[in-house]
């Protein structure tokens, strides 16, 4: 089946600015652009009208949670790729905190065969770094990779022993594999629920301190320059954090990082009097200083994408509050037209640059071949409608998790439409297609 998608607006890869095109998929894969001048041939063929829409290569979204197996109740591999398609996104790469942990070669062959079977976006599972993410044993890094884990990562934790990650990276080094770190010291974290700021001291609470997560950014990229291994730095969210993978890159260790939609968008000062949990992950909503030296990593090419750690938890566990309930919002729904809002229409960057920072970004670090529409490039994109004004409303997400804080948020940027190669996954009037 031949489609094409006819008076798209494309971005100029040369001057970044708008362009009206037609598009030609076949056979899953990208084949032709035509200018909008021209009258494409559509004899045969499916058209999609896509007129007054953006056309982007599909989101890469390397860090995620489907909480398959294990925690059905909070998300299945269905309704997470479902709420990613949604999301414009058509490459995930989900996160091995499940139950069991990802960290035999059977979990991961399960994860893929279940996303292949049931999934409607593409799946790229990472593997645990240690068995059952306890940071005491090495998992076996070179079954794991046998059977299709993209990388290594204990995230959920930080792996507190150095000489166990100096080993883990070791191995994931001779193996060709990048080790992707959450980041944070245990000792310095004691149980608090936000950051070491000013909400925290206004209602008396413990704070999590910004060291917690720089101190593991800073060992860990001593240890990559030691071993040679590629590093990437998971939900960046401090000035110090930001300070030393600048520092790090520019001694020319092999690092790189990822922000999320929140940490550059909300602070603790944002977060309600009510102590509503949905404000609550991990890591926390950080100062306004903290955001500001976010923003600029990613901005200078210090942070290198946007990921949105889609952490979805039942209402249940979300009802228990600030201090009990468990860390992470949902992100798959809202992170295009939250950034696109909040930087794009104020005019701080080029949609280019935010596009790039979803797409070719991630695709690069991780040597993916998505993230492009050149001809030749698997037909995974998103039609966007960058005009019309919408609430954030959680009742109609395809997650199984309603857990965000920016329900009734009113945002431009909603996809309309998603394709995996060449297949039409989801769209905005028929919902999901299988
Ligand atoms: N980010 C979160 O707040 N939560 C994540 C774990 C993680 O990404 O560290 C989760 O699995 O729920
Ligand atoms: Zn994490
Ligand atoms: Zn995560």
């Amino acid at each position: 089946m031949e489609t094409w998608i006819t008076n798209a607006l494309a971005i100029d890869p040369e001057t970044g600015s708008l362009h009206k095109k037609h598009l030609k998929v076949a056979q899953g894969k990208v084949a032709l652009w035509l200018d909008g001048g021209e009258s494409p041939d559509t004899e045969g063929c499916e058209v999609i009208d896509a007129e007054g829409k953006l056309i982007s290569p599909g989101f890469i979204d390397m860090h995620v949670h489907l909480r398959e197996p294990g925690f059905e109740y909070k998300e299945t591999i269905r309704s997470g790729t479902e709420s990613a398609a949604k999301g414009g996104f058509t490459t995930i790469a989900p996160m091995p905190n499940t139950r069991p942990v990802t960290d035999t070669p059977e979990t991961v062959k399960f994860v893929r065969e279940k996303a292949a079977a049931e999934g409607v976006v593409r799946v790229l599972p990472y593997a645990a770094i240690t068995k059952n993410e306890l940071g005491r044993e090495l998992t076996d890094f070179a079954g794991l990779k046998e059977a299709g884990a993209i990388g290594f990562t204990d995230d959920g934790v930080g792996v507190q022993n150095a000489q166990m990650m100096k080993d883990a990276m070791a191995l994931a080094r001779s193996l060709g594999l990048p080790v992707i770190a959450h980041c944070e010291d245990n000792s310095l974290v004691e149980g608090a629920a936000v950051t070491d700021g000013e909400f925290a001291r206004r209602h008396g609470l413990k704070g999590i301190p910004n060291e917690s997560e720089a101190i593991h950014v800073g060992r860990d990229i001593l240890l990559a320059e030691a071993t040679g291994v590629h590093y990437h730095v998971c939900h960046v969210s401090t000035e110090q954090s930001v300070r030393l993978i600048r520092l790090g890159k520019s001694v020319g260790v092999n690092v790189t990082a990822e922000v999320c939609p929140h940490h550059l968008v909300l602070c603790d000062e944002d977060i309600p009097d009510s102590m509503d949990a949905n404000w609550k992950m991990n890591p926390p909503l950080r100062t306004p200083r903290d955001v500001e030296a976010c923003i600029q990593g990613l901005e200078d090419g210090t942070i290198d994408m946007i990921v949105t750690d889609h952490a979805p938890h039942s209402e249940e566990e979300k009802a228990k509050g600030m201090e009990r309930a468990p860390f992470g919002i949902v992100g798959f729904e809202t992170a295009f037209p939250l950034l696109y809002t909040k930087f794009v229409r104020t005019g701080r960057w080029t949609l280019d640059f935010l596009l790039r920072r979803m797409t070719k970004d991630p695709a690069r670090v991780f040597e993916l071949p998505y993230g492009t529409l050149e001809p030749g490039a698997p037909a995974d994109l998103t039609l966007i409608d960058l005009e019309s004004e919408q609430a954030v409303d959680p009742g109609s997400f395809l997650s199984k998790g309603r857990n965000t804080p920016f329900k009734g948020w009113k945002l431009y940027g909603w996809p309309l439409l998603t394709m995996v190669e060449g297949q039409v996954v989801w769209t905005q009037h028929k919902g999901i297609a299988r």
